[in-house]
């Protein structure tokens, strides 16, 4: 009687090829090992290797500096649990972040020009002469590869190029800064990606903010430095929105007239239909154009209140789903009452974005829809992450049978 044979992988997360007398690898570079059990008409015998490459999710996001990207990987971070940590033993002026499953790389680390190097030449860190693409693009392709990488450090203290420090391939590698989406060959392995849409005056509040308050510079330098980087950000880190799966622009808001503190704002998730693995949020009916006042028995509001949004809408030709808030929450705890009217959202028990965003009420923006579409994106990533995953398991798993 002939011998069947169906193979079961018992940790499989990726596209992988059976190691066995009979069966060789399929153009794999670097390998992880697994292993399957065996199940044949003649019983379950557990044994072999499962070598498994290009198991990397790639994530783009874009933003000028101080737009809070750093805050963003700080909350996508946490919806996978665990604490994002600088490389253990390595460079303490690293820009990378590791956690379990992430690995954060910063993409001023592909300057090609040191900040003395951009002042000889005249250049920004924005334009693309002082940045490094082809690099970018091997390395980055590497890391989905399966292949580790000695990426280059740009040194934010000294200024200067360091020596460079080992990456190896995470489940989830999130490539954050300037120019996520503006090569092609790079944009192309981006498996999901984010633009943060910050306003110029919101930016220069918050800017004031922080470098005022925390880094003690004056104001005037500030707005010089904004002004500087401005046709470089127009020219190439702003029109990489375009590209944008998701975007999340903040606005000042409307609810206050002639508002120019910039402390509430109208934040916007854009985004866009027809993305593999990405099913838009929707409030209360899919494709209906909605607004909704939350204020009331359910939920406190002070002056100016809270005011949400939803409808189809284009951005840049493509059609997209747009879900709005203006104002800002007074109780946090009270979010459950928006969660619960908010659909496809990709939680995994109810109430999970009201506890993401109570973790971390201490973050800037916990308290508008800035903090509350970030942890909204962030669970969508963990999501396509899975499902990422599960289907490159069944055609695995198809493979093997066949
Ligand atoms: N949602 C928010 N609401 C209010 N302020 C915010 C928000 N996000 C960021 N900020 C302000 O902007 C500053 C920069 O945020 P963050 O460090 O996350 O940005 P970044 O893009 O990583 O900056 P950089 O690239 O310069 O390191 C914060 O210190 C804070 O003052
Ligand atoms: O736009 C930026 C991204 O973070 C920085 O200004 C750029 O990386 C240059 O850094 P530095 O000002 O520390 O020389």
């Amino acid at each position: 009687m002939a011998v069947s044979t169906v193979y079961t992988v018992q940790s499989l997360n990726s596209t992988c090829s059976i190691s066995t007398p009979t069966k060789s690898h399929l153009g794999i570079q670097k390998q992880q090992v697994l292993f399957y059990t065996k199940k044949t008409n003649r019983g379950r015998v557990r044994g072999g290797e499962i070598r498994c490459a290009g198991d990397t999710i790639v994530i783009g996001l874009a933003a000028d500096s101080g737009c809070g990207k750093s805050t963003f990987m700080r909350r996508l971070t946490s919806v996978f649990g665990g604490a994002a940590e600088p490389p253990k033993g390595g460079n303490p002026d690293s820009n990378t972040l590791i956690s379990d499953t992430t690995t954060v790389i910063c993409l001023d680390d592909y300057h090609s020009l040191d900040r003395t190097g951009r002042k000889v030449e005249g250049v920004t860190a924005l334009d693309p002469r002082a940045n490094n693409f082809d690099l970018m693009y091997e390395q980055v392709k590497a890391l989905k590869d399966g292949i580790a990488v000695d990426k280059p450090i740009y040194n934010h203290v000294s200024g200067l190029l360091d020596p460079p420090e080992l990456i190896k391939p995470p489940k989830i590698l999130v490539i954050e800064g300037l120019h996520p989406m503006y090569d092609e060959r790079v944009r192309d392995l981006l498996d999901f990606s984010i633009y943060l849409d910050i306003s110029n005056d919101v930016k220069f509040a918050w800017k004031i903010q922080r470098d005022m308050a925390e880094r003690g510079h004056s104001l005037e330098s500030i707005k010089a430095s904004i002004e500087a980087r401005k046709p470089d950000f127009d020219a190439y880190i702003d029109p990489q929105k375009q590209y944008a799966d998701a975007v999340i622009e903040v606005l000042p808001t409307q609810l206050i007239p002639d508002d120019n503190e910039g402390k509430v704002l109208r934040v916007k998730l854009i985004m866009k239909e027809g993305v593999k693995y990405f099913s838009p949020v929707y409030l209360f009916d899919e494709g209906s154009t909605i607004s909704w006042i939350p204020c009331g028995r359910k939920l406190t509001c002070s002056y100016p209140g809270i005011k949400f949004a939803y409808g189809p809408d284009t951005y840049y030709g493509q059609e997209v789903s747009v879900l709005e808030m203006d104002g800002q929450f007074d109780k946090l705890d009270e979010l459950i009452y928006v969660e619960s009217h908010l659909s496809n959202i990709s939680t995994k028990f109810y109430g999970e974005i009201t506890q993401q965003m109570l973790k971390h009420a201490d973050f800037p923006g916990s308290n508008n829809g800035t903090g509350l579409f970030q942890t909204i994106v962030g669970l969508k990533i963990r999501d396509l992450f899975e499902q990422i995953t599960a289907s490159k398991a069944s055609a695995t798993l198809e493979a093997t049978k066949a």
